[in-house]
């Protein structure tokens, strides 16, 4: 059994193979594109078709006769045969099988159904069912091939046809030529009739030569309408073809589909089979089959390749075609429009022949006539003349006659030789005439020999154009088979990503479920987080408004707590605090031999100095001594809480007291690179308000003014005019100067500013008044607005900043404490001592009646205690810095300066009253 089948499978495949082999030699031929198309054309089969080609159109410019023998062959080409030797096995194999099934049926049916072989067996003849089927599909592609080749045969033949009619039409012209040329020549040859009946003929034969041309005109005319027609014919039919063509490629590609399908379909079962078999027989059986199924899939692709170089080159071959046809047709046109020009110039000059023959006609008519006249005058004449001889015998009168009438005769005779002449010179015209006609004959040969090489030309251009249609046809066809190589090489390629592709697709699939779930529970989880941050920002900030409530309640009672020991330490030192700077001895001091130091302090005790005078010392104890060599700051660092104070709401006074040069502008100015207790205290000032902007907001405004023989003068201002103190018409009750220039400070370097101009108006106004400077009063007024903010902030209010208060710190450089007057000093000088101690004197009344709390405190003594009589009052703190010379010569000014300290000090009245130890000594 297995010997069988396997004989039966040897055969089939033999068989297979060998009407493979044929089929693909009956498809090579006729197309010249095959599956083997690059070895064929090499073996040359492709040139000589080429070849063939070029001598068919060479053969066809020649040769009129129709289709060439080539043509003959192509329209003859054999179809293949619908029965093909396969299909007759298969049928004789399937009456076998049937045969054998009949019989095998009644004894052992279910054991073979049941047998793999069979099964196997089944397949196979399914697979070659189906294989029958694509033979089908290949004969009518090969059916589509025969038709397409007739088709272009056909269109061959119409294309010869054209030019057959063409040269027809084009023989035509020449035989009307000839004809035209007959008839012009007709009146050159010498004909045996008289010559008016050889010029009647010539015109005759002229006009029916027109006529016959007019008429050839019209009938290449309405020829050409008629092929214009047929070739618009034939376009619609060839178009017809393409789309059926279309059509039908379609078709056959979606059964080669399908039949890639159950081929596919059938190795699967195959392969399905042959594991499930297992049999070593069935095995090698199914691998025959298997290598003839690959063969077959192969066999399949090249029939693809073929057509779709078949759907490529038909589209080609018909593009060319139509625009071969197109410069045909162009070329046509342009021929017609030549021969409708060359037609209408010999229609031009038909019509001027016609009419100079028609003249010539007529005139040589009336020249008949008179000839003809005369000629039967002339035998009238000759027929009377026997009648007048006999007269002439019988009678003179006769004789009269008869010489009259020899005088007509002479006189005809004449009329007849100028007849003659004018015969002579018709003969010049018409010879004439036949130049003129030979000239025409030139021209249309010359007519003749241009059309003659315009078709050759035309003739040259349509070989060069069947040159470029086979060339393009061929490149055509390899370009395609390059395409779909490479079409076939990404379809497998992306068929194997394709196959790639689902495990990469499920893995993505379970990461997206997963990453979906995370997202979901990401949304859930981010919610609750949100809440729960929500939830905690919430008590956060509960937690610290409230915490900033008790920070805030905390820092107001450290506020007031401060304060109140800031007031308790300011009582306990005093309320006006008396401090002793000593002058160091400079060089410029030291002009005067034997010059001693005088005063001296002790280091371990910062409240006492002593003074030696005359040999007797002096201890003075005040609130705080330095030493010579104290720096501006150290002196600033005691000045500073009375500075900080002030922020903290009270008036303050600063004063700077002392002998001339003794070194007051110096602690309250001090140098540019050393400032004094001036800046010091602005800087400290502005210190102050930044750490406190949080909760205060300060606005810092400032005057300088100078107090010179009780009168006031605007430092800040250049006219410095006088002013006076007045009470202010806001009804407080304050003083204030009207005029008087006060400037906003918006910073540190703005006040250095208005120290600088301050002090250079105050030595201008001492330049211009001729005095010095240390005869004035300068007071620096700082005036500070403080608003809480954090009041505000909590009481909701939203306006402009609420002045909660103000407070002022004066820094005062008094003028020079000596005692001028007691020098005996007269005139201005002692004007000016008066002032200066009085004013003096004033300040020491006002302080001991503040401290004495009595109840009236004499202010307007002077212009200085009544222009710092807010500042001076209760509550407010007061510090005078006592500038005092170490050196022997100013030992009096030292003492009388000491004393005034200690009385002002002596006055205090504090809670913490201090023991002071005075010593002997008074000032006056
Ligand atoms: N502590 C000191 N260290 C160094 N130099 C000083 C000191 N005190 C004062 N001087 C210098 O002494 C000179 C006189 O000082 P200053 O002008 O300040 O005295 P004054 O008391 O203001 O005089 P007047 O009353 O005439 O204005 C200046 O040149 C000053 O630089």
């Amino acid at each position: 059994m297995y010997a069988f089948y396997s004989l039966l499978v040897y055969i089939f495949y033999t068989v297979f193979k060998k009407e493979d082999v044929e089929e693909v030699d009956a498809l090579e031929e006729p197309a010249h594109v095959s599956m083997e198309t690059g070895s064929k054309r090499r073996d040359g089969h492709a040139p000589k078709k080429k070849k063939q080609a070029c001598a068919r159109l060479s053969d066809s410019s020649s040769d009129s006769d129709g289709l060439s023998p080539s043509d003959e062959d192509e329209e003859d080409a054999p179809d293949i045969p619908a029965c093909t030797p396969l299909a007759a096995f298969l049928s004789f194999k399937q009456e076998s099988e049937k045969r054998r099934a009949s019989q095998v049926q009644v004894d052992t049916t279910e054991k073979l159904t049941e047998s793999p072989l069979v099964a196997v067996m089944s397949h196979l003849l399914s697979f070659l069912e189906q294989y029958s089927h694509f033979q089908q599909l290949q004969q009518q592609v090969a059916q589509y091939r025969v038709q397409l080749k007739r088709h272009r045969v056909q269109h061959r033949r119409q294309m010869k046809a054209l030019r057959t009619s063409y040269r027809q039409r084009l023989h035509d012209k020449n035989s009307i030529i000839c004809s035209l040329e007959e008839a012009i020549s007709q009146p050159h040859t010498p004909s045996p009739l008289t010559p008016s009946e050889d010029v009647g003929s010539s015109e005759s034969g002229g006009l029916v030569g027109v006529h016959s041309l007019v008429a050839s005109l019209y009938g290449l005319q309405g020829e050409r309408s008629r092929l214009r027609g047929e070739l618009r014919l034939l376009h619609s039919q060839l178009e017809e073809k393409e789309q059926d063509r279309h059509s039908r490629i379609l078709d056959f590609q979606q059964q080669i589909d399908d039949l890639k399908g159950c081929i596919e379909e059938r190795e699967e079962e195959l392969s399905r089979l042959r594991t499930a078999s297992g049999a070593t027989d069935s095995e090698k059986r199914v691998l025959c089959l298997s290598v003839e199924n690959d063969s077959l899939k192969q066999n399949l692709s090249m029939t693809q390749g073929l057509l779709q170089q078949l759907s490529a080159i038909p589209s080609q071959s018909s593009n060319m075609l139509i625009k071969e046809n197109e410069s045909l047709r162009s070329r046509v046109q342009q021929l017609e429009m030549s021969l409708q020009e060359r037609a209408e110039q010999l229609s031009c000059m038909e019509r001027q022949s016609e009419k100079s023959e028609w003249r010539r006609g007529e005139e040589l008519r009336k020249r008949e006539d008179r000839v003809r006249e005369l000629q039967l005058e002339l035998d009238r004449e000759r027929g009377k003349e026997p009648m007048v001889k006999t007269v002439e015998v019988e009678s003179p009168s006769m004789l009269k006659q008869l010489s009259k009438a020899r005088q007509k005769n002479e006189l005809l005779s004449e009329k007849l030789s100028g007849q003659n002449e004018q015969c002579k010179h018709l003969e010049e015209q018409i010879r004439k005439s036949d130049e003129y006609s030979c000239n025409l004959q030139h021209k249309i040969a010359a007519y003749e020999c241009e059309i003659s090489k315009l078709r050759e030309e035309l003739l040259n251009e349509i070989g060069h154009l069947e040159e470029k249609k086979e060339e393009a046809v061929k490149a055509a066809a390899s370009c395609s088979a390059e395409h779909f190589q490479s079409l076939q090489e990404q379809f497998f390629s992306l068929q194997k990503r394709l196959t790639a592709l689902p495990p990469t697709l499920r893995s993505m699939k379970t990461d997206y479920a997963s990453l979906r779930s995370q997202v979901r529970n990401f949304s859930d989880f981010y919610g609750a987080a949100i809440s729960d941050a929500k939830k905690q920002i919430t008590a956060a900030i509960h937690e610290m408004s409230e915490a900033n409530k008790d920070l805030l309640e905390k820092y107001r009672k450290e506020v007031a707590l401060r304060r109140k020991y800031h007031e308790q330490l300011v009582e306990l030192k005093g309320n006006i605090r008396v401090l002793c700077r000593v002058k160091p001895v400079l060089k410029e001091d030291q002009h005067e031999e034997g010059q001693s130091v005088v005063v001296t302090t002790d280091p371990n005790n910062e409240s006492a100095l002593s003074v030696m005078n005359k040999g007797k010392g002096r201890t003075f104890e005040l609130d705080k001594v330095f030493h010579p060599q104290a720096t501006q700051e150290e002196v600033f660092q005691e000045i500073e809480p009375l500075v900080t104070s002030c922020i903290d709401g009270y008036h303050v006074c600063i004063f700077a007291y002392g002998q001339t040069g003794s070194g007051k502008t110096y602690t309250m100015e001090g140098s540019v690179e050393n400032p004094g207790i001036n800046q010091r205290a602005l800087k400290h000032l502005f210190n102050e308000i930044e750490d406190r902007k949080d909760m205060w907001s300060y606005t810092v405004n400032v005057s300088s003014v100078e107090i010179y023989n009780e009168v006031l003068r605007d430092l800040l201002s250049k006219e410095g005019e006088k002013l006076d103190i007045k009470i202010n018409p806001d009804g407080t009750g304050q003083l204030h100067v009207p005029g008087l220039r006060v400037t906003e400070v918006k910073g540190f370097q703005h006040i250095k500013k208005i120290l600088a101009k301050a002090r250079r108006n105050r030595i201008t106004f001492g330049t211009q008044m001729n005095q010095h400077s240390s005869r004035s009063h300068a007071l620096l007024c700082i005036t500070v607005y403080g608003t809480d903010l954090a009041g505000s902030k909590t009481t909701g209010e939203t306006t402009a900043l609420r002045v909660a208060c103000y407070y002022r710190l004066n820094l005062v450089d008094l003028a020079g404490s000596e005692r001028v007057w007691k020098s005996g000093a007269e005139g201005e000088r002692l004007k000016e001592a008066q002032n200066i101690n009085r004013s003096l004197l004033a300040l020491g009344d006002v302080i001991q009646a503040l401290r004495g709390n009595q109840t009236h405190v004499p202010f307007r003594n002077s212009r200085l205690t009544y222009l710092l009589q807010d500042s001076l009052g209760k509550g407010n703190k007061t510090a005078m810095v006592v500038q005092v010379s170490a050196l022997e010569s100013n030992v009096g000014e030292t003492l009388c300066s000491l004393k005034f300290a200690q009385k002002v000090c002596k006055v205090e009245l504090g809670p913490a009253a201090r023991k002071i130890e005075s010593g002997a000594g008074q000032c006056d």
